[in-house]
């Protein structure tokens, strides 16, 4: 809905209204505006002059208001599940998890906020200089629509801990829930203006990475659009994290306890929907035991139950909006003409309830006799399908696994311990599992190699990402000049 129209070498932001639609029911619930070119330098603004103050609060300060502001995220919790759930479509009981590592993230940092410091370095003569670990800045965050509330408490949790101030401008698709966490830093006691919430898509987003008061962006989305925001950021010499797409392997050797390999494959397919960057897609199991566990894996997908998310039982809700159901049922029927067998799913879905019929459901599809060329095992699809390939060696599967330009995350399930370890040291990608899959505990980092992206999310390295460094150096003595 929104669009840019190139006028007399200007660029004139003309569109500005969004249909918001409920994908449970696949209907416009509401509409709203878009941030143009001065609504973006508004919040901008406004986040500049709440940095002057939050920056200067101390360690132990900025803690106290991030712990409150975790204590009303737990205290609201259902009603922000509640909130998710009706704009992305997850079911209600996974919506409440997303908002569990999102206020342990703002714990998290709170925690760390008043260890935050330089270092002393004694140098010769007396003389001796110091590291101050300063933020940024004004820093923006971007999001996906697959964990709207997770995706902004994971970037503003780090940025307020280091003393920045964050615009963030959530997906078009699912803008509420981040409205919910602006308000609770307000609440929580931050300046005004420190948190500020932008809408719209990437005309807004546009404006924001080439505003020249922006310091940093952090992104999650795809990969085409990664590229583009690194190129605009890199105009203004910006720092930029990327949490990007994924086309993940699993990998099941025929020593592991089936049971939670079976457990861990479906954790790393059907997550919402089966739209998440890490989704361990790619599901090479051994062939000693790929009839069993192929058997066992049916048997518990065909038991998901789908329909309305918002009821406590359902643990799969529909997809994100019709155009996204059409390009994931489309990706089903490629693979059928490549070869691939459907075992089960992969079909629109009607539940029986009728104020659900327009809504975008499908049943959740495993796809067998799977090739490393075809499309559903290249591509990310980004919906509830697991394509299951067999291999027989070690070395074979580690080097199928690795045939991608993705990177984000990999998993690995076997009782041998050193094989578990030999493994993961030889899978190129951020995130890797050990007979289990898809957790994020917010003290682990979080985030990709090769084209999944770069930085991390979460972890005691992303302070890095969300501060720079700087030197004094003191001198004692007198100066001596070789002049
Ligand atoms: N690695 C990770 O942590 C995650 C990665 N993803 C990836 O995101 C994709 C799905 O999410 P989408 O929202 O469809 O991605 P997307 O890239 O279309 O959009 C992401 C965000 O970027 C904004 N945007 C779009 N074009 C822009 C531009 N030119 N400049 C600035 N902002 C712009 C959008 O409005 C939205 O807020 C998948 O490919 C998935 O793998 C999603 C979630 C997590
Ligand atoms: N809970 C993991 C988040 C992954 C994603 O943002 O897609």
């Amino acid at each position: 809905m929104q669009s840019l129209s190139e006028t007399d070498g200007l660029i004139m932001f003309i569109l500005e209204i969004y249909l918001l639609f409920i994908p449970i029911l696949g209907r416009v619930i509401a509409t709203f505006l878009c941030s143009g070119e001065k609504e973006v330098d508004l919040a901008v603004q406004s986040a500049k002059a709440a940095f002057k103050i939050w920056r200067k609060k101390s360690g132990m300060e900025r803690s106290r208001i991030l712990l409150e502001a975790a204590r009303i995220i737990r205290e609201r919790k259902d009603e922000i599940a509640t909130v998710e759930t009706i704009n992305n479509g997850k079911s209600v009981f996974e919506a409440r998890l997303d908002i569990d590592t999102s206020w342990q993230c703002l714990e998290y940092y709170a925690g760390l906020a008043a260890s935050m410091g330089g270092e002393h370095v004694q140098l010769p003569g007396g003389s001796f200089g110091y590291t101050r670990r300063e933020p940024l800045g004004v820093c923006v965050g971007i999001g996906a629509w697959n964990y709207p509330f997770q995706i902004a408490s994971w970037k503003s949790a780090p940025a307020l801990a280091c003393g920045n101030a964050m615009v963030f401008k959530p997906s078009p698709f699912t803008p509420v829930s981040t409205l919910l966490l602006a308000e609770i830093y307000t609440e929580a006691g931050v300046p005004p203006g420190l948190f500020n919430v932008v809408q719209g898509g990437a005309a807004t987003g546009q404006f924001l990475c080439q505003h020249r008061d922006v310091a940093k962006v952090s992104f999650t989305g795809s990969v085409p659009t990664g590229k583009k925001i690194m190129e605009l950021a890199s105009k203004g010499v910006k720092p930029v994290t990327l949490e990007l797409g994924g086309k993940s392997p699993l990998i099941i050797f025929s020593d592991c306890d089936i049971e939670n390999a079976v457990r861990g494959a479906m954790m790393a397919n059907f997550l919402t929907q089966g739209e998440v960057c890490c989704n361990g897609t790619r599901v090479f199991v051994q062939r000693e035991i790929l009839d069993k566990f192929t058997e066992e894996v049916v048997k518990q997908t065909k038991k998901i139950k789908i329909g309305d998310p918002l009821e406590e039982d359902t643990r799969m809700g529909p997809l994100i909006n019709r155009s996204h159901l059409q390009h994931v049922l489309g990706f089903i029927e490629q693979a059928k003409n490549e070869g691939a067998k459907v075992l089960c799913g992969g079909d629109l879905c009607v539940p029986e309830d009728p104020k659900l019929k327009d809504g975008y459901y499908m049943t959740p599809c495993v796809l067998g006799n799977c090739k490393d060329g075809m499309t559903c095992v290249k591509e990310e699809i980004f919906g509830p399908v697991m394509s299951i390939l067999s291999f027989d060696t070690e070395a074979e599967v580690l080097e199928r696994a690795n045939d991608t330009n993705f990177g984000l995350a990999a998993g690995v399930f076997t009782r041998d311990i050193q094989r578990a370890h030999r493994v993961v040291a030889e899978l190129q990608a951020g995130v890797c599992y050990i007979n289990n899959y898809n957790v994020s505990p917010v003290e682990l980092p979080f985030g990709g190699y090769k084209m999944s992206g770069f930085g991390r999310e979460n972890g005691r390295v992303t302070i890095e990402y969300y501060s720079q460094l700087k030197t004094i150096c003191v001198e004692m003595g007198d100066v001596e000049s070789v002049f």
